[in-house]
């Protein structure tokens, strides 16, 4: 049993008082269990006090505790909470020797053990390293670039094909994948192989294979350490759940802790349906509950609980409120983003002005940053944004707006002209253009340098350049604003997109809200000049942004980023139609292993079940259909 002068520690110290359910988590030591919790239940908190009870009861020693979890955020935070919890009740250098790590690094650990004495290490390619390997492929075999939905959708089924090499049997040839993707993955496994190297999913299956047929290797880690608990555990996949039994094989002392309302990674190989194996992997695994929700109002508690059992095929558990208060469930909409947008921002400088730290505005997607960005700047708002990158930025609907905004004010831009010569019909073939690229002079008029380098074959070419200059001509005529409309009706842009859109399945709306924010940004800007500005000085406060972390400043988070964290006052804005749920999850997602739209749902309880206290969801133009199911919800409360 945990000591009684710890808990009274805890309770003076850390004014952390366990209810009965987490005291049976932190006292249950020996052989395997699993925790089923629900959100802001305290499991990060529960995992933390369980380990403080083995230190100080000193069960075992302090480095042969391991802690696991799926994500850098994670494990941070884990750790973070742990040294607050226990500063001044355990001695910093045994708090230091509690190992809190990622699978993937642990993975990484036992293959570096492994290959220790050998040259042959496999390098490791990182997430970035393999989208660019993924584009790569895909332009030498299609011949163009790969859309950023299509190499999403390429990367999920690499890792869905090699995480389950693991079971034999799989076989993808059921399902309607993406063209040419097996002519990919070949392609992409024989690079791998060709160049010694590994990505995380290999990584993964590698230290599986070498710790089940190497034994000295599982006997190593396996008498490494006496206890593994495993946080946020929705998310293992199976291959990660693999290498944790085998780590575990000789005392099965393995916690599991894992909301399956909260797992929000399918698209990655994460699976809940793992911890109905672990059930029947170990018939003597206790199963215990975290049911009651510490965070949020029971306002709050019981739309979320509502909202999120409309999902099929959930492990049954209680969610029950802890903090008994009402609070105020303000779902509004909006006719347009901006009111949305300005609506936040009065909010905030109205209520919230000094807990601007336990403020947060989530989003589905950073497309629905950008503008709110900007009314944050106008009101004088400090934001932090956790977003690692905002793909607004690198589009290619503001690049080609861009490329033919910059070329009509200055027609030595050729670099502009290649950008975009294929989406407005010009009848030239890429070497065509390549060739005066390489022999331009850099100050010359592009097409004079057409004209010097003989570069029409015929007589349609000099038409189409013909036309060119001249729509050029006018649209420089125009401000930023009016040229956008210019490109889209009277330059094929408008039809460029609609058959990207029919060719590639890819709706049409998600182009319209990139459009819709050119014009945004572009409103009231005189000139190109002062809409570059604009544009830089918006990336720039993104970049800055960074540095508000932790000081006085709202945070700005997709739904996916927020996981684990907690604000007095939380806004989701842009629940829309076709935002949220995703329009890709509407479509299914090609991947067999997950149901997209359960996912959305899960999404959404991960966003509302962020707020202790009050909640705002916003829409504009067309609600979400999670919008009438809330109200719906909360009338139902009301009424009974
Ligand atoms: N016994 C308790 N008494 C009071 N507050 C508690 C207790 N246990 C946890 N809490 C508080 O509840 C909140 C949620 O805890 P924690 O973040 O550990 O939950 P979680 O289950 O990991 O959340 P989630 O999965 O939703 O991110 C925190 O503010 C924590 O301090």
């Amino acid at each position: 049993m945990i000591k009684i002068d710890l808990l009274h520690k805890l309770k003076e110290k850390k004014n952390l008082q366990l209810s009965y359910e987490q005291l049976k988590i932190v006292n249950n030591i020996d052989g395997p269990a699993l925790t089923l919790a629900t959100a802001g239940s305290g499991k990060t908190t529960t995992i933390c006090c369980r380990v403080g009870n083995l230190v100080t009861r000193k069960i075992t020693k302090p480095e042969r505790i391991l802690v696991l979890s799926f994500s850098n955020a994670s494990v941070n935070d884990i750790r973070k909470r742990f040294e607050s919890l226990f500063t001044s009740i355990i001695h910093l250098n045994e708090m230091k020797k509690i190992k809190f790590s990622t699978i993937h690094s642990f993975a990484n650990s036992a293959l570096r053990y492994y290959f220790n004495k050998m040259d042959n290490i496999p390098s490791i390619i990182d997430e970035k390293e393999q989208n660019s390997l993924i584009s790569q492929i895909f332009y030498e075999i299609n011949k163009r670039r790969p859309r950023p939905s299509e190499k999403k959708e390429i990367l999920s089924l690499i890792s869905y094909i090699n995480i389950n090499k693991i079971k034999n049997n799989i076989n993808i040839s059921s399902y309607n994948l993406i063209s040419s993707f097996g002519l990919i993955y070949k392609r992409y496994e024989q690079i791998k192989r060709e160049q010694n190297k590994i990505d995380f999913t290999d990584m993964l299956f590698m230290c599986y294979t070498l710790l089940k047929e190497y034994k000295p290797l599982q006997n190593t880690f396996e008498n490494k350490y006496d206890y593994i608990l495993v946080d946020e555990a929705q998310d293992m996949s199976l291959i990660q759940y693999e290498i944790i039994k085998l780590m575990t094989s000789k005392h099965e002392n393995l916690m599991l802790v894992a909301d399956d309302d909260q797992s929000i990674y399918g698209f990655r190989g994460s699976n809940p349906e793992i911890l109905k194996t672990f059930l029947s992997d170990y018939k003597n695994a206790e199963t215990m509950y975290l049911s009651k929700n510490y965070r949020c109002t029971k306002t709050i508690v019981n739309v979320a609980k509502q909202f999120i059992e409309k999902n099929p095929n959930r492990f049954k558990k209680d969610i029950k409120p802890y903090n008994n208060k009402e609070s105020e469930l303000i779902i509004k909409h909006f006719k347009e983003e901006k009111n949305q947008n300005m609506f936040i921002a009065n909010e905030i400088k109205r209520k919230y002005s000094n807990e601007l730290q336990d403020t947060a505005i989530l989003f589905r997607d950073s497309l629905s940053a950008i503008q709110l960005i900007y009314y944050l700047n106008k009101y004088d708002i400090p934001f932090y944004c956790n977003i690692s990158e905002i793909k607004f930025f690198r589009h290619f609907i503001k690049n080609d707006i861009m490329a033919v905004i910059l070329l009509a004010y200055d027609r030595t831009n050729i670099e502009s002209l290649y950008e975009i010569y294929n989406k407005i019909n010009l009848p030239f073939k890429d070497k065509d253009i390549k060739k005066v690229f390489d022999q331009k002079y850099k100050t010359e008029d592009t097409f004079r340098a057409f004209e010097r380098l003989n570069a029409y074959y015929n007589k349609e070419q000099k038409n189409a350049m013909k036309n060119l200059e001249y729509q050029l001509n006018e649209l420089s005529k125009l401000n930023p604003n009016e040229a956008i409309d210019y490109f889209l009706n009277n330059m094929n842009y408008k039809d460029y997109l609609a058959n990207l859109s029919n060719k590639s399945g890819y709706a049409n709306s998600i182009y319209a809200r990139y459009i819709d924010l050119m014009r945004f940004l572009t409103k009231n800007e005189p000139s190109i000049r002062t809409f570059l500005y604009k544009i830089g000085n918006l990336q720039i406060n993104v970049k800055n942004s960074k540095e508000n972390k932790n000081k006085q400043a709202v945070t700005l988070s997709t739904l996916h980023s927020a996981k684990g964290l907690e604000f007095k006052n939380t806004f989701i804005i842009s629940a829309n139609k076709n935002i949220i749920p995703s329009i890709p999850s509407l479509t299914q997602s090609k991947n067999p292993q997950y149901n997209a739209l359960d996912e959305e749902r899960r999404l959404m309880y991960v966003g509302l079940t962020r707020a202790k206290e009050n909640l705002y969801i916003l829409s504009y133009k067309q609600p979400s259909r999670y919008i009438t199911e809330l109200k719906d919800i909360i009338n139902n409360i009301k009424n009974n």
